[in-house]
């Protein structure tokens, strides 16, 4: 027993190392095979290979080693080549191992090393070699594994959190789930939910069996869990009313009128009484808006934010032309602009931190706009499930934009126009004070006229703590 523990924290920081050593990758392309070495430790820890880093058995796995009369830098490069597919294919070992022998951490299953695995395979610089084998690995496994409800939850929850994109193995997945799954425990069936809902999985016979299934088992679920399963359903649009009711549009009341109170009390030049509209001055530095545009770019996460989506107060689908970049992965939280944001906000608004949303930023080129929309949730946004109503939105723009450029920040219903100023922030509330979402509010950003860029960060408050982030 001592001794399992002590393998198993030794074998949780060898993952921690390895963690670490997959994230490098990501920025450095030339090094990412510097994943390995960390990885073979891990391997070594699980007694699944006693062999050297260079290991001469390696023709052994089936591979040939290389011709001795090829070119010295073409061998070299073959020979690293066929390490790493030997690699990865003790990793897929360890996977397997984990999952069905389980003669190792039994009875539980190990998520951090499921996620640690898939994550080996996540690096766009080692899909080529790596996918391959993964893909046939998952295809063989998971029919194995059909009757194992914990360990497929386990799985599915590793796939999900990697974003894992290998679409037969969740189809796969949701076969089994649909066919097999029956004697699921309630906790298990969020996990599959949770898993299907962030992969986007719209399988209509899925979620009516994981709905079905639930039926019977929602009295074991703790609040945290009913939550989660709401708000899976409610993100593929199969809503789960019949077993945990709708969503509500209308914030509480207390954290609505404290919002109001809150924003009439800024220090700023207040553009409008009531609604209290009000824009602050210095809320970030020049050094921490570059920052902040520097961690989207360089971790890629611009998107073109989707035609529709949002909606206007009447109900009408927005037209949105700019990008996005949402700075959700945990790694994010620790960034000192990102930190600097959360804690503003939580100050002045006088909210705690864990009602701040994940920043996202907004970037606008020439002629790109976001036309008349609400940023509060109707009873079909499945986010309302996770932290309520939004009930204030602080828009920091990062950049001023020239005279005559365009880009305004316009409520169209209140008479306000509001040109980019860096470091402002524009701050209003999107309920009243009984917590009725407000259409009043409406708005849209002004198509941007010059040949530069508009640059601003949306933070929002959500009336309840949103539950601490699970990928990544
Ligand atoms: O860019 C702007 O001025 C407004 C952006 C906005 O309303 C939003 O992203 O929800
Ligand atoms: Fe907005």
């Amino acid at each position: 027993m001592a001794l399992g523990h002590q393998r198993r924290a030794s074998f949780l920081a060898l993952a921690a190392l390895a963690a670490v050593f997959s994230l490098l990758p990501r920025y450095i392309p030339d090094i990412a095979w510097v994943t390995t070495v960390p990885f073979q430790l891990l391997l070594d820890s699980q007694g699944l290979s006693a062999r050297p880093y260079a290991s001469p058995r390696r023709t052994e796995t089936g591979m040939r080693s290389a011709p001795s009369d090829l070119d010295p830098a073409v061998a070299e490069k073959l020979k690293a080549a066929q390490e790493r597919i030997s690699q990865a294919k003790q990793a897929m070992a360890v996977l397997r191992n984990e999952l069905c022998g389980r003669n190792f951490f039994s009875p539980e299953i190990d998520r951090s090393l499921l996620i640690e695995v898939l994550r080996l395979f996540a690096p766009e610089s080692a899909k080529p070699m790596r996918e391959p084998i993964l893909q046939k690995e998952l295809i063989n496994m998971i029919p194995d594994m059909r009757q194992d409800t914990e360990a497929l939850a386990a799985l599915i929850n590793a796939m999900a959190t990697v974003r894992l994109a290998y679409e037969p193995a969740w189809q796969l997945l949701a076969d089994v789930v649909v066919e097999e799954c029956s004697s699921a425990s309630g906790r298990q069936l969020v996990a599959f939910a949770w898993a299907f809902a962030t992969a986007g999985e719209p399988r209509q016979d899925l979620w009516t069996a994981l709905k079905s299934m639930m039926a019977g088992k929602r009295k074991e679920l703790s609040a945290e869990e009913r939550v989660t399963f709401a708000w899976s359903c409610a993100e593929v649009g199969q809503h789960a009313t019949e077993l945990f009711g709708e969503a509500s549009e209308v914030a509480a009341e207390k954290e609505s009128r404290a919002m109001l109170e809150a924003i009439r009390n800024l220090d700023g030049k207040h553009l409008l009484k009531n609604p209290p509209v009000v824009l602050v001055p210095d809320v970030v530095t020049p050094e921490q808006s570059q920052e902040l545009i520097r961690l989207a770019d360089e971790s890629k996460l611009w998107w073109q934010s989707s035609r529709r989506g949002a909606r206007t107060a009447a109900g009408e689908d927005a037209l949105r032309t700019s990008s996005s970049a949402v700075l959700s992965a945990p790694r994010m939280f620790q960034e000192p602009p990102v930190k600097a944001i959360r804690s503003w906000a939580s100050q002045v608004l006088k909210v705690p931190e864990d009602t701040v949303e994940a920043l996202q930023l907004v970037r606008y080129q020439k002629g790109e706009q976001y036309s008349t929309h609400v940023d509060w949730g109707r009873k079909q946004d499945a986010s309302l499930w996770l932290g309520g109503q939004r009930t204030a939105t602080a828009l920091i723009y990062l950049n001023t934009l020239p005279k005559d450029c365009g880009g305004e920040t316009s409520f169209e219903r209140l008479g306000i126009q509001v040109s980019p100023q860096a470091g402002a922030a524009l701050v209003w509330p999107n309920v009243d004070s009984s917590g009725r979402p407000q259409d009043l509010v409406e708005h849209r950003a002004m198509p941007v006229l010059c040949e530069t860029q508009k640059y601003a960060v949306n933070v929002w408050i959500r009336e309840k703590p949103l539950p601490a982030y699970r990928g990544d």
